[in-house]
């Protein structure tokens, strides 16, 4: 798998997404979400993996433990390269998804990454506080669904940059850190809550990060998505 940044697809269709794609002369690592998915299906994965980019299949399950096992069964053929679920579906609900998983990978095929949501970086602490009802800062609560998530046996989680350093000192730097909330310095945050630049995310720990309408709003979204992937290999600020 990439490490490079994962450009988030937040298209409505195919027809969109391959036109955005087909100005870019390399293999990617390419994040599609529930829009895309829940128009497109299965084949939109099929079509990335052929076109030679990798795939995060980003539909964040949350369910009881059964529902999301099965779910994972039928994901983990469709060949994307990670998948997730939400962290508060609970350790036994991570697990029935690792089982899942596994039984769904045909043979001779990798299983893929999966990984755990924490707390979306679109939610601020006073927002946890205040509709969550959790008496905790943000990070403690980061860190305590990252903590179940590698308890459960999860390969990393989705969390905010901010939260990147204190994961790797208590999980480890192999377990995956993937940080959306990307921003260049003085781009809009729009619904975000926790950002950061590419540079700060790569310093801080991040082991991915997913960028969306920093690339596909760009009037140049490929001498964008360069400048961020340069950001984030050299990790100057
Ligand atoms: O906590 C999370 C989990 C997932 N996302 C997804 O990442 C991208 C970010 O898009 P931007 O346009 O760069 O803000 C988007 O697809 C989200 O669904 C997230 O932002 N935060």
């Amino acid at each position: 798998m990439k490490n490079s940044p994962i450009i988030a697809l937040d298209f409505p269709s195919e027809e969109e997404t391959i036109g955005f794609l087909n100005v870019f002369n390399e293999s990617l690592f390419v994040k599609v979400g529930m829009e895309l998915y829940l128009q497109e299906g299965p084949s939109i994965v099929y079509k990335l993996k052929e076109l030679g980019h990798d795939v995060f299949l980003d539909l964040k399950l949350h369910d009881i433990p059964n529902t999301v096992g099965s779910a994972m069964r039928g994901l983990a053929r469709i060949g994307a390269d990670m998948v997730n679920v939400h962290a508060a579906g609970g350790e036994a609900m991570m697990q029935a998804a690792i089982e899942g998983l596994e039984a769904g990978t045909l043979a001779g095929q990798k299983r893929p990454k999966i990984i755990a949501v924490t707390q979306l970086t679109s939610t601020s602490e006073e927002q946890m506080k205040t509709e969550q009802l959790i008496e905790r800062t943000l990070k403690e609560s980061v860190l305590n669904y990252a903590e179940l998530a590698k308890t459960a046996g999860m390969d990393g989680v989705v969390c905010s940059v901010q939260e990147a350093a204190v994961i790797r000192e208590s999980c480890g730097d192999a377990f995956l850190k993937v940080t959306p909330g990307i921003r260049l310095d003085g781009g809009k945050n729009h619904d975000q809550q926790r950002v950061a630049t590419p540079a700060v995310a790569r310093k801080s720990g991040s082991t991915h990060i997913v960028v969306g309408r920093a690339i596909t709003n760009s009037a140049d979204p490929v001498a964008t998505y360069f400048d961020i992937k340069n950001w984030w290999e050299a990790g100057f600020e």
